[in-house]
């Protein structure tokens, strides 16, 4: 979530007290009194009834007034004289985006948070390709490229995909989206991502990964029908768990970073809301997800800018130079997953807030059960991009990564019907040729 953006209200208020100077205007009305003469006090009463009279004049009639005005959060900045012509604007693209195509298998209507995102720009389209009606979300914060975001956008309105413009805590557009659709499923993938970073703006991942996922149960719990859930969990929460394969009935209470912690939050979070309102949930827990459209802060990434760039890249290693190994899991593999989650899903048992009855809760780890080591990761990107790594090595620091992920996914696999495909070589060859084709004419930001 934007800090920035988050706070930007605060700027409607005095920023200190200090703003205000009673002191001064008193002694101004006590200097009125001693020497202004009766005509003097009429002449201010005159201006200032003239002022009001003024004022009254310009204001709008009651009913006007009561017209939703364009908001920021809806991708306006600028408050136009067709407000209302705007807002109906936004309502039938919002509508239009949800609407289920005629070949539509299920009719599913989906609300993917997140959507500009990397994960989540993937799966609208493949759920827009088969029929559903896909409204997106996402708030363009800055925590990478805004320009990436804005690009992966420009696909998907291509699809025919709208993207609201607005924050996950944001409880009244919230509503809104679901007065004017009625969402059958919920892909919920909007999330302060990235390990490392949470030791530099730890807050962040408590508005979105905290906060924001409550807002959106609360939303989702008073809806209704009720939408069923299908949100991004993390390998991540396995922490320090050193039984391999990961399975997801491993424990998961030893985080180590914030991030994990959030994402382990959000596991416990979605059970009590499971538990009390009967929304369906699925969480999936994603193994360090790559491809084309990816994201800049991950390390496949920015090994890949930097190599190119002749820059030296850090690679992180264990206890006496032991590989540092992830569970790599290709974008279309996990899109897989998700899509199956989502057509599994059972429908939500409440409705007005209360429960009905018993509804589903599902956990499931989408890896690809094939650890590689970082090193190896680094090498298959030196054959691809047919340049050397200027490689330094450096101990694994105490910043939330752990030594190594690898899934365990049967369960996915009996339940889902999930079945990776796509090895790491073959992989960074569809990230590698995107990336140099995407970034050919804007060498200039390298
Ligand atoms: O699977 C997951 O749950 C997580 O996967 C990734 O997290 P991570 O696996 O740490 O992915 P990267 O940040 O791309 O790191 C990959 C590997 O490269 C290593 N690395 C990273 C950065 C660096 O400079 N050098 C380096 O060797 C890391 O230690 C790690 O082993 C995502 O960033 C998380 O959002 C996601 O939830």
């Amino acid at each position: 979530m934007s800090q920035l953006k988050a706070l930007s209200h605060v700027d409607d208020f005095p920023s200190s007290p200090g703003k205000f100077k009673p002191d001064k205007s008193l002694a101004y009305i006590h200097r009125l009194r001693v020497h202004s003469s009766t005509s003097k006090l009429t002449m201010y009463l005159s201006v200032v009834l003239a002022l009001i009279l003024f004022l009254f004049y310009l204001s709008p009639p009651a009913s006007q007034q009561s017209v939703p005005s364009p908001r920021r959060s809806l991708g306006s900045s600028s408050l136009s004289s067709s407000a209302v012509s705007w807002t109906a604007d936004w309502e039938r693209r919002v509508r239009n985006s949800g609407q289920p195509t005629s070949n539509s298998i299920n009719g599913h209507v989906v609300l993917v948070t997140g959507a500009a995102g990397f994960v989540g720009s993937h799966l609208s389209l493949a759920l827009k390709r088969r029929g559903d009606g896909v409204v997106g979300l996402d708030n363009f914060n800055h925590y990478y490229d805004v320009n990436l975001k804005k690009s992966r956008q420009r696909l998907l309105e291509k699809a025919g995909i709208f993207v609201v413009n607005g924050d996950l805590n944001d409880k009244e557009l919230l509503d809104k989206l679901f007065d004017v659709v009625v969402f059958t499923h919920v892909m919920h993938l909007a999330a302060q991502a990235g390990v490392r970073y949470a030791m530099q703006n730890p807050s962040s991942y408590i508005n979105s990964n905290v906060a924001g996922l409550v807002n959106l149960l609360e939303v989702c719990k008073s809806a209704n029908p009720q939408p069923a859930i299908v949100w991004a969990s993390s390998s991540s929460v396995y922490g320090l768990n050193s039984k391999v394969p990961f399975s997801e009935k491993d424990r998961t209470d030893q985080p180590a970073s914030l991030y994990a912690a959030t994402k382990k939050a959000g596991e416990a979070i979605t059970h009590s809301y499971n538990h009390i309102y009967g929304l369906s949930i699925t969480g999936l827990r994603f193994f360090t997800v790559y491809g084309p459209w990816g994201r800049p802060d991950m390390a496949y990434f920015f090994f890949t800018k930097d190599i190119l760039k002749g820059k030296e890249i850090t690679i992180y290693e264990g206890p006496d130079h032991s590989s540092v190994a992830r569970d790599f899991t290709y974008i279309d593999d996990v899109v897989k997953g998700c899509v199956s989650a989502l057509d599994t899903a059972k429908k939500s048992t409440g409705s007005g807030g209360k429960k009905k009855g018993t509804a589903q809760y599902r956990i499931y780890n989408l890896g690809n059960t094939t650890p590689v080591p970082v090193t190896k990761l680094v090498s298959i990107l030196e054959k691809l991009l047919k340049t050397k790594a200027k490689k330094k090595m450096l101990p694994l620091p105490r910043n939330g990564d752990v030594k190594f992920t690898h899934a365990n996914i049967t369960l996915a696999q009996n339940e889902l019907g999930y079945r990776p495909t796509t090895d790491l070589e073959t992989g960074l060859k569809k990230f590698v040729k995107w990336y140099v084709s995407h970034y050919q004419e804007k060498k200039s930001s390298w």
